[in-house]
């Protein structure tokens, strides 16, 4: 996942597209970009780092002009390592345009070589951003009927990119002297909303970076949708997708989105308090309550669900872990070494808490499962009589190609494992975890119109619906930096629903 931002605006955008990327930090914590327009001309900055770094006066002083895009990266294609990668990038034909993007295309390879030998593209870096924007670039350029270019224009070019591109994309794409243009794939995996300010019109990943900069949520754009802003401030928008259907990403709802942002119509706190809810059954039925002295939350994503399964069991639920508000997210971290590193650095027990006690821990999910590992043995070391731990989601079986940094089976913990062998890997005394279906309901039920989401890590279900073993080798191949990149891609293994325990 990625956070990105797009505005227009009747007054200079820097210090705002800055204020939504520090919101949407917590999507991406790799590198950060802001491009602006004045008078037809780009002004990029980007670099490695979080917002904080990669931005300094003197760089948000050359970003001119009201209209811009901006955002922070989290890399799931191409190279982690590589400056070239960060977002926006930019093409100067036709009229000059800059993108950005979250998710990730499954046909990236294909498009490759098709934008160089039928298209004449070059494409400079790894990333599969760079081939969305040529393919974009392309299409504008194929179906512009002359100056100025004009909306329907921009919807039919959209509609061909539909047809190329295959996979995740929320997009955000400025062309230099017309507008900004948004559009969300056909299955809306990603998220993209869009709202008001005062002369402003802002498009950002999560409603949280609409709010905390004063403007007024309107809606999310719908899967297929594209949305062109023209630089007077004035919104069209068309549906430009043949079968859209939204099936969102579960996992936003889970771990990756803020909890005080609501998306695709559903509160994703009140998404954590029915987990929590849902958890609390399937606890009761693996250890009695009675067993339990209290329940302790992994910070940071886990405490709306810790706090409703402990008050639904009627437990004390108490904070066990202290979190260094400095240490970003672990999950987000390139590479499993610096990840297992920031675990113990990020947190420390109160020891007080977990003396002479039965402890249950609860997480939002167990992804490689270091956090869990770590968190058990520092709950023993701080004298825990019984460690048992509960996960909001279920288990993490299968890779994620959709713009989730989980790669291969592999490196997933519950990959091909029953719970009891999980659990021993844990070192817990008891492992209770969210079943698929009891995760789906207890989110979906908060909006009934999304008939499925992407819970793909969990199921192995794809909705688009197009993945092959091949698909997923090649995706993990194309990726340079971080542990993951070395890794033998023969261990990959297709979805195996047999292997549910
Ligand atoms: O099984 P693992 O591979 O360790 O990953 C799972 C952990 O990673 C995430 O926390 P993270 O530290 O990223 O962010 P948070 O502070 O929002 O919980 C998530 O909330 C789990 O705690
Ligand atoms: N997580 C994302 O959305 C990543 C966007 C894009 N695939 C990249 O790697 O830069
Ligand atoms: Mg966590």
């Amino acid at each position: 996942m990625c956070g990105i931002v797009g505005v227009v605006s009747n007054a200079p955008v820097n210090q705002l597209i800055y204020d939504a990327l520090l919101l949407l930090q917590h999507r991406g914590q790799d590198a950060a970009g802001i491009v602006t327009q004045q008078e037809r001309k780009f002004f990029m900055h980007k670099a490695k780092g979080m917002v904080r770094d990669v931005f300094r006066t003197r760089n948000m002083r050359s970003l001119p002009g009201n209209c811009g895009l901006g955002q922070v990266r989290y890399p799931t294609a191409g190279n982690a390592f590589s400056e070239e990668e960060a977002q926006p990038f930019y093409v100067n034909a036709p009229f000059g345009i800059v993108l950005v993007h979250n998710g990730n295309l499954t046909n990236a390879h294909a498009l490759k070589a098709e934008l160089f030998s039928n298209d004449h593209r070059h494409i400079n870096t790894d990333s599969d951003s760079e081939v969305l924007l040529n393919v974009l670039a392309h299409e504008l350029g194929e179906t512009t009927r002359g100056l100025p270019l004009l909306p329907r224009d921009v919807f039919a070019a959209v509609r061909k990119v539909h047809q190329r591109i295959k996979g995740s994309y929320a997009v955000i794409a400025m062309i230099a002297g017309h507008g900004v243009l948004a559009f969300r794939d056909p299955f809306g995996i990603r998220p993209l909303c869009i709202g008001h300010g005062e002369g402003t019109v802002l498009l950002a990943s999560e409603s949280v970076a609409l709010e905390g900069t004063s403007h007024k949520f309107e809606r999310d754009i719908a899967p297929g949708e594209a949305v062109f802003i023209d630089l007077q401030g004035k919104v069209h928008a068309q549906q430009c997708a043949e079968h859209p259907v939204l099936s969102p990403c579960i996992f936003e709802y889970v771990y990756l989105a803020r909890p005080d942002s609501v998306m695709d119509g559903i509160s994703v706190y009140q998404a954590r308090l029915n987990l929590g809810e849902t958890l609390a059954k399937r606890v009761i039925s693996t250890v009695p309550p009675n067993e339990i002295d209290v329940v302790i939350p992994i910070p940071e994503s886990s405490r709306p669900s810790a706090a409703q399964l402990a008050q639904l069991l009627g437990l004390p639920y108490r904070e066990g872990f202290v979190k260094n508000r400095y240490v970003g997210r672990t999950f987000i971290m390139p590479g499993q070494s610096v990840r297992k590193k920031s675990v113990r650095q990020k947190l420390n027990v109160i020891a007080s808490e977990f003396k002479g006690r039965n402890v249950l821990l609860v997480d939002d999910s167990i992804v490689r499962g270091t956090t869990s590992r770590e968190i058990v043995q520092m709950a023993r070391e701080a004298g825990a009589r019984k460690v048992y731990m509960a996960s909001a989601a279920p288990p993490v079986r299968y890779p994620n190609v959709y713009g989730i940094d989980m790669p291969t089976s592999e490196e997933l913990v519950a990959h091909n494992r029953t719970v009891e062998q999980i659990r021993a890997i844990i070192g817990c005394d008891a492992l209770i975890y969210q079943d698929v279906d009891g995760m789906k309901k207890a989110i979906g039920s908060l909006n009934p119109s999304i008939k499925d989401f992407d819970a793909s890590c969990f199921d192995g279900v794809y909705v688009t619906g197009d993945i092959t073993l091949e698909d997923i080798a090649r995706l993990n191949a194309s990726r340079v930096g971080g542990e993951e990149a070395g890794e033998d891609n023969s261990r990959l293994a297709l979805p195996n629903h047999e292997d549910q325990a």
